[in-house]
Parts: structure tokens; sequence; C-alpha cells
């Protein structure tokens, strides 16, 4: 069976040291885009070793950096085909400013496996902390698994955030490289979804995709840039669900709207009119 509720949820993933270097903060950013005007001192804090600050979102990548192999979706209670399976949900609150090079523990459990009817929701949290036990940043993501669900699990809830019934306060363009997916994969992720044409199509996709976490953490810089001055030590978390495929080129239209100290936010792409990021806030410290 492929999934197992009883003896997913709640299931200790274990624990895993990890470390990273001011190089795979910079490789990070770049995949993002970082460095696009490279004589803009705001854009070098970004992509130059001298003044470097990490972008919260760092957070989804640190632990996994140097993973080659591409994922599998093998868990207690779980064993599905990667082909089935998007990226669903994602967020992260960090405890404090992420350092530009260090050493940390991270914990992953499995805190829920929804039923969709015709899809499986796998809900992960993962805590971190410090070489001196200190917290660091706590993530949790969900997987949308296609064509898995029926298994007798709960439905779970929605989780949707209402946008103010107004115009966007701020509107912001970001164009993705066509090679962005082959540029993103080298911070950890390898599913073949992003960059083998073959697997793509069997996946049911027309071409490969571009990874949710690199669009996540486009949005997230974006939004930074724009509303918080560029000052990364302002963001103390970020969540948004992946409501729809960004294609590699294309231009991410971002929607901001002030809402008390958070900012909520949708993204779609500019080309297909379709939406990318729905139900995403950005909560500043
Ligand atoms: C362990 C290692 C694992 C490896 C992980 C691999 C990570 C990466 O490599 C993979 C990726 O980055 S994939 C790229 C990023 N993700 C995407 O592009 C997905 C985009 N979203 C979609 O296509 C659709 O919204 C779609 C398909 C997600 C849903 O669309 P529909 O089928 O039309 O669903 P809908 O009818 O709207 O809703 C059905 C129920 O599901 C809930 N739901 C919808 N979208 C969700 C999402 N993105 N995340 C979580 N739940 C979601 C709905 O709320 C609904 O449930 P309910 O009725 O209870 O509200």
């Amino acid at each position: 069976m492929p999934i197992d509720p009883e003896l997913a949820i709640g299931a200790d993933l274990g624990e895993q040291t990890f470390a990273w270097t001011s190089s795979d903060v910079l490789l990070y950013h770049l995949a993002l885009g970082a460095g696009a005007n490279p004589t803009d001192p705001a854009e070098l804090r970004y992509a130059y070793e001298r003044d470097l600050r990490v972008l919260p979102t760092f957070a989804t990548v640190a632990q996994n950096l140097h993973t080659v192999d591409a994922p599998s979706v093998k868990m207690p209670g779980i064993d599905i085909d990667l082909a089935q399976v998007v990226h669903g949900t994602q967020a992260i609150s960090v405890h404090r400013p992420i350092p530009v090079e260090g050493k940390a523990v991270a914990r992953t459990r499995i805190v829920d496996v929804q039923d969709k009817g015709k899809a499986a929701v796998i809900l992960n949290e993962t805590t971190v902390r410090d070489a001196d036990g200190s917290p660091l940043w706590t993530a949790q993501s969900s997987i949308f698994a296609r064509g898995e669900g029926g298994f007798g699990g709960g439905r779970g809830s929605s989780d949707k955030v209402e946008l103010p019934d107004r115009e966007p306060d701020v509107t912001i363009d970001t164009p993705t490289l066509p090679q962005q997916a082959l540029l993103y994969r080298l911070c950890g992720d390898r599913n073949p979804l992003h960059a083998d044409p073959e697997f793509a199509r069997a996946a049911g996709f027309d071409v490969p995709i571009l990874h949710g976490l690199c669009t996540y953490g486009i949005v997230a810089k974006a939004v930074t840039d724009a509303l918080l001055d560029g000052d990364v030590t302002r963001v103390k978390a970020f969540s948004a669900r992946f409501a729809g495929v960004v294609l590699p080129g294309e231009t991410l239209r971002t929607q901001v709207w002030r809402d008390g100290a958070r900012l909520l936010i949708r993204t779609s792409s500019v080309e297909r009119g379709a939406p990318a990021l729905s139900d995403a806030v950005l909560t500043p410290a």
C-alpha cells in the first residue's frame, strides 16, 4: 500500500547534521537571479562575499544543498513514484538571521497526511538548531501526490488566505531565465521533472517546470527588496502555496497587499496569466 497514514503520521524521519559556507549562500542567491545588476551595491550584498547577507529562504535548501541524487518519496508508511509528486506548500520561520556559514542539526517528522480524494498531501516539519542547540529556523512543507488519495485519511484544512478587495499596494515583475531550473537544481533538488523533457512529459507536463522553491525564493527576494529595503534581517516568516506551475523563462508578477504588519502576496505568470503562488504571507520581524 503506497500510503499507510497510521504508520506515516507522526513518524520521526530522524536527525541530519549539515554545514554550509558562504559559497553555498552565493550559489543559492545566484540561482534565484541575484546579481543581475552587478553594479548595484544592494544586489552585491546577495552575490559577493563582502557584506554578504543570507536570504531567510536559504533555510529551504541549506540541509540538502550538496545532494546530487534525485529525491525519493519513501518514508515510513509512504512509497510514491516521484513523477506523481509536486511541491504543494512551503513555510519557513527564522528564529534569528541565518549566518553566512554554519553547522546545524535538523530533525524532521511527518505531521499529517491528508486525503484529498484525487490526491494525497503529505506535510512535514523540520526544526533546525545550531551546534550549541539554539533554534535557527523551523520549516513546514507539503507535497501534493497526484492520484494517491482514497487511502481513507482525513481531508485536512484548506488554509486559504483572503486578499483585500482592493488593488495591490505594490506590483513587482521579476523575469526568470530559460535555464533557471537547470541552475537552481544545483542547490540540491535534482528532481528530473525540472531538467529532463521526457520525464516531464511522462509526469504530465509539456516541458520541465521550475522548482517551486525557486519561485518561492525569487518572490521572497523581490518582496524583501521592494518593501523591506532589501534588509533580509526584517524577514521573520514566509509561507505560500504553489498554486500553478511556472515555466523557466517566464516573468513572475507579484502583487503585494499590506495587511497590518503582514504582507499578503499573490504571484502569477505574466505570459499565461496563470497563478504561481497563492495564500502567501511574509511576516516582517
Ligand atoms: C520527500 C521528497 C519529495 C520530493 C519533492 C519534490 C520537490 C520538487 O522537485 C517538486 C517541485 O518543485 S514541483 C513545482 C512546484 N509545484 C507546482 O508547480 C504545483 C503547482 N500547483 C498545481 O499544479 C495545482 O495547484 C495542484 C496540482 C497542486 C492542485 O490542483 P488541483 O488538482 O486542481 O487541486 P484542487 O482541486 O484545486 O484542490 C484539491 C484539494 O487539494 C488542496 N490543494 C490544492 N493545491 C494544493 C497545494 N498546492 N498544496 C496543498 N494542497 C493543495 C485543495 O485545498 C483541495 O483540498 P480542500 O478541498 O480540502 O481545500
